[in-house]
């Protein structure tokens, strides 16, 4: 069984004052995946994606309109009892009693969690050790991102949800949280955390899915994502040289002397390139070939924009591939 197991989940935001069924907005639209136990996974998705209205289904906040969600084998909003005290939540707005001290708000969250950790040991694994005694209101933000975590950790969860656990946090706050998201990996803490960093997403997510207008469109490990994305080949051309003497089976496309390649055959293109420029005897200066990154990946899917009529179908969104052709 794993972890998290979504089906199908779609999420219905109701018209202001009720309306017809049918009326609102469509914030899910046919969200399946699966979280294994112990793993780390990445919720990725630019704003309004439907990455907070997944996973406030999967803490047991909201119903879901249709599909089914299970966290540890459970319903997380009809069986609320079984599953809740089994998992952290860490919201985007904690929104703590102000006037309260740092440890005084976890004495509080202990009081109402069962085997709950000592709230001074749990201030102390999130970094907030030296600040106990300090008042709510005067923490910074990343501080107080410290203090959500440290309250999600408190019941030590099996299954943690962080919502943007970073935000506002300074590079050091970043490193921290991914440390203590490895150490709770370790001690076999299933993570499922949503963020815009991807450089975060790809350091720690052992999987990670992308989500666009309320579907998944990508998912899979980094490498698996990344993978179905064009490789780059780039240069500048010698200004005696034409685009049209470029080989023809090269597809490629022309920005004054700059040319940019794009391909999923990166060795046998590039080998061809070169094989050519050494036979015609030219010299392309700033040659680069990469691989595509996740953040590459990330915003070719966003820009692809959302197309309603796929159905959800998450293949259908992976090839954007526009570029064939030599345009001079
Ligand atoms: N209570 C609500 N009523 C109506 N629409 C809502 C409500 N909450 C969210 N939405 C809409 O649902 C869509 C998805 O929002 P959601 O917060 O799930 O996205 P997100 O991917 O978490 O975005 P972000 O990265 O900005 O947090 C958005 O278009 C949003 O405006």
């Amino acid at each position: 069984m794993d972890a998290i197991e979504v089906e199908g989940l779609r999420r219905r935001y109701e018209a202001a004052g009720g309306g017809t069924s049918g009326s609102g907005f469509e914030a899910v639209r046919g969200v399946s995946f699966s979280v294994r136990e112990g793993e780390i996974f990445a919720l990725l998705g630019t704003n309004g994606a439907g990455k907070t209205s997944t996973v406030e289904v999967l803490e047991g906040l909201a119903r879901p309109t249709a599909g089914t969600v299970r966290v540890l084998g459970f319903d997380p909003f009809t069986q609320r009892a079984y599953v809740r005290p089994r998992t952290g939540v860490m919201l985007q707005e904690g929104g703590f009693p102000s006037e309260l001290s740092v440890v005084e708000t976890a004495t509080m969250w202990a009081g109402v969690t069962s085997e709950a950790r000592p709230p001074r040991e749990v201030l102390e694994l999130v970094g907030l050790g030296t600040r106990c005694d300090v008042r709510v209101k005067q923490l910074s933000g990343g501080e107080r991102r410290r203090l959500d975590l440290a309250l999600a950790l408190i019941g030590r969860p099996e299954v943690l949800f962080l919502d943007e656990p970073t935000t506002g946090m300074d590079p050091e706050g970043r490193r921290d949280m991914a440390a203590l998201v490895r150490e709770l990996r370790a001690e076999g803490t299933t993570v499922l955390l949503t963020t815009h960093y991807l450089e975060e997403a790809e350091q720690l997510a052992d999987r990670l899915a992308i989500m666009q207008a309320g579907r998944v469109v990508a998912a899979g490990t980094t490498e698996q994502v990344v993978a179905e994305r064009p490789s780059r080949i780039s240069f500048r051309m010698p200004a005696d040289l034409h685009a049209r003497e470029l080989p023809l089976s090269v597809p490629a496309a022309v920005d004054g002397r700059r040319v940019s390649i794009r391909t999923h055959e990166l060795q046998p293109v590039l080998t061809e390139l070169l094989l050519w420029a050494r036979e015609a005897g030219v010299r392309l200066e700033s040659l680069q070939a990469r691989s595509a990154s996740l953040e590459e990946a990330f915003l070719e899917i966003a820009q692809a924009g959302h197309r309603p009529e796929d159905g959800g179908d998450t293949s259908a969104h992976m090839s954007t591939d526009a570029v064939t052709g030599v345009w001079a």
